[in-house]
């Protein structure tokens, strides 16, 4: 008998396959762990943007947790895109009701196109009743700026938002990089402890980044299910998203979607 860590993702489908639940799936099936998948949504989607999306509802996403959680062993969870208000708070009870071991929360609100993903009322929710429930929360800088209500115009207003993040609830804090300019490409941490670390890795001169923050994310949820800690998976993490950047597929054109092979059959 062979025992795997069993997750779940409550997530949209990406039609392109390159983002979402389906970049999640193959992160998942890339280290060795089962996913579950709880879907908040549809999307009409490619590399060049998003179409259209059709959400599904509260009845359904709390169906979903029923049936995934009344038979799988889940140790840790993670959500990805919410589309509505109603939706937010479905997933709200589920976790409440289910309480999954580790809780990773991937604010994601605007796709790489440019498309808005989420409403704003329903981005309040997030910032109310989800982020309490977080282990860990991971915005990038756009999404940091949205919770704080600021600017992130220096490292000092950075680590300003690291710490009003952290005052929302969540218990540990990821901010992003990946939007931002210069030669390399700086993830910052704060920790429960109130420690910061960062974790620098070469910005790789593509656009073919479509899903790096559901990689990176599903790639964290994954190995807390196997229950290692966030300073121990950080630094694996960057170097996993960094060669699923290099090792360039080509699919698709505009934002192509990353290299979840990476390690499989090296
Ligand atoms: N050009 C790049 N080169 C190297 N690493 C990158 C690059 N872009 C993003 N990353 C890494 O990918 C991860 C996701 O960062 P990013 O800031 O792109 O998140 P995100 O905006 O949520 O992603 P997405 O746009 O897919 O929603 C981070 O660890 C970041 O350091
Ligand atoms: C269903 C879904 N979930 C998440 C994203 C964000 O990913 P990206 O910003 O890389 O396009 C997306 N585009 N689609």
């Amino acid at each position: 008998m062979i025992t795997i860590p069993q997750v779940v993702t409550i997530a949209g489908i990406d039609s392109s396959g390159g983002a979402g639940i389906n970049a999640d799936m193959k992160t998942f099936h890339n280290q060795k762990v089962c996913s579950a998948t709880i879907v908040t949504g549809l999307t009409a989607q490619n590399n060049y943007g998003v179409q259209k999306i059709l959400p599904t509802n509260k009845d359904f996403i709390l169906a979903q947790f029923d049936s995934v959680f009344s038979d799988l062993e889940i140790s840790a969870a993670k959500t990805g895109a919410l589309f509505d208000t109603a939706q937010v708070e479905g997933v709200i009870q589920g976790l409440k009701k289910y309480k999954p071991k580790h809780l990773v929360v991937d604010p994601v609100m605007v796709a790489k196109g440019g498309a808005i993903l989420l409403t704003k009322e329903a981005i309040d929710l997030i910032k109310d009743e989800l982020l309490p429930l977080a282990e860990l929360v991971t915005p990038n800088l756009e999404e940091a700026e949205v919770m704080t209500g600021y600017q992130i115009t220096d490292e000092n207003s950075l680590l300003n938002s690291l710490h009003d993040i952290q005052k929302l609830g969540a218990k540990n804090v990821l901010i992003k990089g990946g939007h931002g300019q210069g030669e390399l490409v700086r993830d910052y941490l704060l920790l429960t402890d109130g420690s910061v670390s960062t974790y620098d890795s070469k910005r790789l001169l593509t656009e073919r980044t479509h899903g790096t923050g559901d990689t990176l994310s599903s790639y964290i949820t994954a190995h807390l299910a196997m229950g290692e800690s966030l300073r121990e998976i950080m630094p694996n993490a960057k170097a996993f998203i960094s060669e699923a950047i290099s090792k360039t597929i080509m699919v698709g054109h505009g934002h192509g979607p990353l290299n979840h092979w990476v390690n499989i059959n090296d």
